[in-house]
């Protein structure tokens, strides 16, 4: 259904080609995995398949690709939408009109379908995908998550034979990526759709691909195969695949169900005399004095900062209305110095609301928020950047100037900081780019970096962070967690909101759950999401009824 003939893309400017030699076929009615780290050229694959590369982005493709038959050089995207439907990773890129309803009808309006079968499957879409009680819902006001699912919607609707998604799970909380990843595994099954894929979470859908393509390097050719011969050699790979390999269990199990099955004697070695133990935790609390299981002890490794007499932040049953929704009702939240706290919940839950209003962008309707000693929405920015700094769900919307000098100077200026301040920070979490980058050309990570120091410029003493970890690859979340740690290790407290409960698992001391704008725990990471099937990490369910969190933990213990 898909051929890719010997292609190589080479972007305007480039001294290389961005992909090379790529050579492979999707067969009709399979799901088909796109991996690689960030910057291999995965989406630039994407948009050959669509037509977009070269198109759109300019640039030269030399090869074949073909879809469905046509080649895709010698048709423009708009020839291939009856056939291709594609989901970008920026899906705010891709709405065309302004309610969810019109959106999910726009892509049949375009290809002339009959007016009651647009009608009949936008009620099954609205129903596919949950979408039922936003349908008359203004795109602007949805949640990023809620955003997500529509742009997925809207490229169902016209029954594509072909689907071409890019990180198509991103902003979804992990409950609603399993929903739209069986609703796809339906299509594929069912109607015999064919589809192709990129996502850097892979512990979320690798387990539904047919096979995977391997990207391992800028320029190198890919490496096809099974999900699990390619996870086999991939330089990037779910935790349940390092555990695996850790364990030298072969073949690589690729869900928790198949790990769980061979993972008896690793949990006996970790119960064992062999295992590094760890220093119990002072006894406190109920059970105090209690002999704790090695492993469980584990648990408490992550010691809880030291508590200091002073808040950072203080909210104090905060409800906040957004036009006619009460997006946060009666929260509570004290948070102190030096902890990282992961913001967890479904989409549309209210994270981005509260984060909003530690920062001032959104006043309460009833109840009082503190940090630092102001008021968030009654202080001048000049003055509040000393006190908080807010990394948006999507960190170019902090970033305007042209290039990564320019936008550093402000920061310095914006930050009463001394000349230079910005550009250091920008050294060390981004080596290697220069002064006169675009902010525009910036990858994901880069990106995210930059807007990053561009806070940090202020010090502020409370960190906040939007769904940090969308679009990274393992390497540059690794990376962030060490940047993460480091200010936690200085005093900054740290919110996150976050699906990603991976990262909650490496970084956070402490899980709030948020749902319907309410607080519904609050605890130690370990505690809430040891017992939640959607918000337990997959080494924690494999190892269960041990309770480890991270594969470092474990390789750490058998060392
Ligand atoms: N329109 C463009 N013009 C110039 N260079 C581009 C363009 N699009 C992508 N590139 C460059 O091509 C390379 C591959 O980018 P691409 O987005 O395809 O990678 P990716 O594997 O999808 O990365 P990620 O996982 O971060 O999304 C990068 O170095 C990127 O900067
Ligand atoms: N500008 C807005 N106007 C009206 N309602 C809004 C607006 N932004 C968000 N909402 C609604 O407020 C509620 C909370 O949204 P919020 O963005 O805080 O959720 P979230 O937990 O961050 O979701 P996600 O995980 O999808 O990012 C949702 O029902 C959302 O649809």
């Amino acid at each position: 259904m898909i051929r890719f003939e010997d292609v190589s893309v080479t972007y305007e400017g480039a001294a290389e080609p961005c992909v090379r030699g790529v050579d492979f076929v999707v067969p009709e009615g399979e799901l088909v995995l796109l991996v690689g780290p960030s910057g291999v050229g995965k989406s630039t694959v994407l948009g050959a398949v669509s037509g977009l590369v070269p198109h759109f982005t300019g640039g030269t493709l030399s090869g074949r690709v073909t879809v469905a038959g046509r080649d895709t050089r010698t048709h423009k995207p708009r020839e291939l939408a009856d056939v291709v439907g594609t989901v970008g990773q920026d899906p705010l890129a891709h709405f065309v009109t302004d309610t969810v309803e019109d959106e999910l009808a726009y892509g049949m309006e375009s290809l002339g379908l009959a007016p009651e079968v647009m009608r009949r499957r936008v009620e099954e879409t609205l129903d596919l995908l949950g979408l039922a009680a936003l349908r008359d819902r203004p795109i602007a006001t949805l949640s990023g998550g809620q955003r997500q699912r529509v742009a997925i919607g809207s490229v169902l609707t016209p029954h594509p034979r072909v689907l071409v998604l890019d990180e198509p799970t991103s902003a979804l909380d992990p409950a609603a990526a399993e929903e739209v990843l069986a609703v796809l595994q339906r299509l594929v099954h069912d109607l015999g759709t064919t589809i192709l894929m990129a996502e850097h979470r892979l512990e979320r859908v690798i387990h539904y691909a047919d096979r995977a393509i391997l990207l391992p390097s800028p320029a190198q050719a890919p490496v096809v195969g099974t999900p699990a011969e390619v996870m086999a050699v991939s330089p990037v790979y779910p935790p349940v695949v390092g555990l695996g390999r850790l364990a030298g269990w072969s073949p690589l199990p690729l869900t928790v169900r198949d790990a769980r099955r061979r993972a008896a004697d690793l949990r006996e070695q970790l119960s064992g005399p062999g295992a590094r133990r760890q220093a119990a935790p002072p006894p406190s609390g109920p059970g105090a004095g209690r002999p704790t299981h090695p492993a469980r002890r584990r648990l408490f490794r992550r010691a809880a900062p030291a508590p200091l007499s002073a808040t950072v932040a203080e909210i104090q049953s905060l409800s906040v209305r957004r036009d006619r929704i009460t997006a946060l009702r009666q929260v509570d939240l004290t948070v102190t110095p030096g902890e990282t706290i992961a913001l967890m919940g479904r989409n549309g839950a209210g994270k981005s609301t509260l984060l909003g209003s530690l920062v001032g962008l959104l006043a309460p309707t009833a109840g009082s928020v503190h940090v630092g000693g102001v008021t968030p929405h009654r202080t001048a920015p000049p003055e509040l950047v000393r006190h908080v700094g807010l990394v948006p769900q999507e960190p170019r919307d902090l970033l305007y100037a042209d290039t990564v000098a320019e936008e550093c100077a402000a920061a310095d200026r914006d930050a009463g900081a001394e000349p230079g301040t910005c550009r250091a920070l920008v050294s060390q979490l981004l080596p290697g780019i220069t002064d006169d980058t675009h902010p525009r050309d910036l990858s994901e990570g880069q990106c995210l970096a930059l807007a990053l120091a561009v806070v940090l410029t202020a010090r502020p003493p409370l960190l906040l962070l939007d769904e940090p970890t969308r679009g990274l690859d393992y390497a540059a979340k690794a990376r962030l967690v060490g940047v993460l740690r480091g200010l936690a290790a200085e005093g900054h407290a740290i919110v996150l909101a976050t699906h990603d409960v991976e990262l909650a698992a490496e970084i956070a001391h402490r899980v709030v759950l948020l749902a319907d704008g309410e607080v519904i725990a609050d605890g130690p990471t370990a505690s809430i999401v040891v017992s939640s099937p959607s918000f337990a990490p997959q080494v924690t369910k494999i190892l269960a009824p041990q309770q480890w969190l991270t594969v470092a933990e474990v390789r750490e213990a058998l060392s």
